[in-house]
C-alpha cells in the first residue's frame, strides 16, 4: 500500500512538472543559465557605483581623491585573502548553492552599510560597507563559476561563460548610465550626503534582485541534482575562466576560482596605488603608457602559457574529445592537487608508480595519434 502511494506520488510529481522543469530535460539548464547570468548583476551594478557618482560623491561627502579611491582599496585588499577563503568555504562546507546565496546576502548587507554610511557621512562606515560588499562580491563570482561548471560542459561551457561575462558588463554599463540620473532625480527632495546615501540604497535593490535569483537557482539546482547523480567531465576551449574548469577537479573549483580572484585583487589593489602615484606625478599620458605595459605583460603571460603547454603536451590546446580522454585517465590515477599539475605539464603522476605512468603515456600517445 505504501509502495503504491509512493508510486502514485511519483506519477503525480512527473505529471505535474511540465517538461520545462524536468531535471533530465533539455530546458532546465537554460532556465538556470538565465538566473546564473543575473546572479552577480547587483554586485556588478553596485561595484562601480562610486565611479558613476565620482564628482558628486567627492562634493557631497567632502572627500579627497584618495579617500574616494579608498572605496576601491577597501574592496580589493581584503579579497587578496578573502576570495581564497570564500572558495575553500564553497568547496569544503557550504556547497555552491548555499555559498552563492550567502555571498549574495553579504553583498546586500555590504551595499546597505555603504549606503547608510553615505547617508550619515560616516566614511569609516562606508569603508566597512565596501569591505563587506567586496568579500561577498568576489566569492559570489567564484560561486557563479563553480555553478556554471557544474551545469555545463563541453562547448556549452565557453558559451555560457562568455554570456555571463557579457551580462556582467551590461550590469556595469547600466550602472554607469543610470546611477547619476537616479541621483539627479532626487534633486528636489534631499541634498548632500543624504542624497548620496539614498542613491546607494536604491542601488541596493539590484543586489536584492540577485539574492532572489540565488534562491531560485538553489531550488533549480536541487532539481538538477535529482536528475544527475553523476559528475560531468569538465572540458572547455581555452579562455581564462573556463580554462580553470579542465585544469582543476570539480570538488576544488571554488578554491581555484577563489585563489585566482585573490591574485586578481592583489593586482587591483597594487594597480590602484600605482595609478594614483603615476597620475599625480606624470599625468594621464604616462598612465596610458603604464596600462599598455600592463596589457603587454598579460599578453606575454598568455603566450608563455600557450608555448609551455604545447611544449609539455598539456591539455589546454586539445580538442574537447582528446582532453576528455586525457582527463579521465588522469582522474583515475591522480590525487586532486596532482591533477592540476599533470593537466598543465603532462608529467608522470607518481615516480614510484611506473606502470600506471606508462599506461597513461601510452593512452595519451594513442589518443593523440587517433585524433
Ligand atoms: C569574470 C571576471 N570576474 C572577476 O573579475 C571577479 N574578480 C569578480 C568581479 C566582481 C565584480 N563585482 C570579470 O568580471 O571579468
Amino acid at each position: 500500500m505504501a509502495d503504491l502511494r509512493e508510486e502514485n506520488a511519483s506519477l503525480v510529481d512527473q505529471n505535474s512538472n511540465n517538461k520545462i522543469l524536468d531535471p533530465r530535460g533539455r530546458y532546465l539548464r537554460w532556465i538556470a543559465m538565465i538566473f546564473m547570468c543575473f546572479l552577480p548583476f547587483g554586485a556588478y551594478y553596485c561595484d562601480d557605483n562610486p565611479a558613476g557618482l565620482q564628482d558628486v560623491m567627492k562634493e557631497d561627502l567632502k572627500i579627497s581623491s584618495s579617500t574616494f579611491t579608498s572605496f576601491y582599496s577597501w574592496y580589493s585588499w581584503p579579497n587578496v585573502i578573502m576570495s581564497a577563503v570564500g572558495g575553500v568555504l564553497i568547496d569544503k562546507w557550504l556547497g555552491v548553492a548555499r555559498g552563492a546565496t550567502i555571498f549574495c546576502s553579504i553583498v546586500v548587507v555590504g551595499q546597505l552599510v555603504f549606503g547608510v554610511g553615505g547617508f550619515f557621512r560616516l566614511i569609516w562606515v562606508m569603508n566597512i560597507g565596501r569591505f563587506i560588499f567586496g568579500v561577498g562580491s568576489e566569492s559570489l563570482s567564484s560561486a557563479q563559476s563553480a555553478y556554471t561548471v557544474s551545469w555545463f560542459f563541453g562547448k556549452q561551457l565557453n558559451f555560457v561563460f562568455g554570456l555571463q561575462l557579457s551580462f556582467s558588463r551590461v550590469a556595469s554599463l547600466i550602472n554607469l548610465n543610470t546611477i547619476r540620473p537616479i541621483y539627479d532625480s532626487l534633486d528636489s527632495h534631499i541634498s548632500g550626503p543624504r542624497r548620496i546615501g539614498v542613491t546607494l540604497l536604491i542601488a541596493a535593490s539590484t543586489c536584492i534582485f540577485s539574492l532572489g535569483c540565488a534562491l531560485i537557482l538553489w531550488w533549480l539546482d536541487n532539481r538538477h541534482r535529482r536528475g544527475h547523480h553523476k559528475d560531468n567531465p569538465n572540458d572547455a576551449a581555452a579562455s581564462l575562466w573556463p580554462l580553470v574548469a579542465f585544469l582543476v577537479p570539480k570538488q576544488m573549483l571554488g578554491t581555484a576560482y577563489g585563489l585566482m580572484q585573490s591574485i586578481q585583487n592583489l593586482g587591483f589593489a597594487i594597480i590602484n596605488i600605482l595609478t594614483g602615484l603615476i597620475l599625480d606625478q606624470y599625468g594621464y599620458f604616462m598612465l596610458e603608457i603604464f596600462f599598455i605595459v600592463c596589457l603587454e605583460i598579460a599578453l606575454l603571460a598568455a603566450a608563455f602559457l600557450y608555448v609551455y603547454n604545447s611544449f609539455k603536451k598539456g591539455l589546454l590546446n586539445d580538442s574537447p574529445a582528446v582532453r576528455q580522454a586525457k582527463q579521465e585517465q588522469l582522474l583515475k590515477m591522480s590525487s586532486p592537487p596532482q591533477i592540476f599539475i599533470n593537466a598543465i605539464t603532462s608529467t608522470p603522476v607518481d615516480p614510484e608508480n611506473r606502470e600506471k605512468t606508462r599506461a597513461t603515456t601510452n593512452i595519451q600517445a594513442n589518443v593523440s595519434s587517433t585524433c
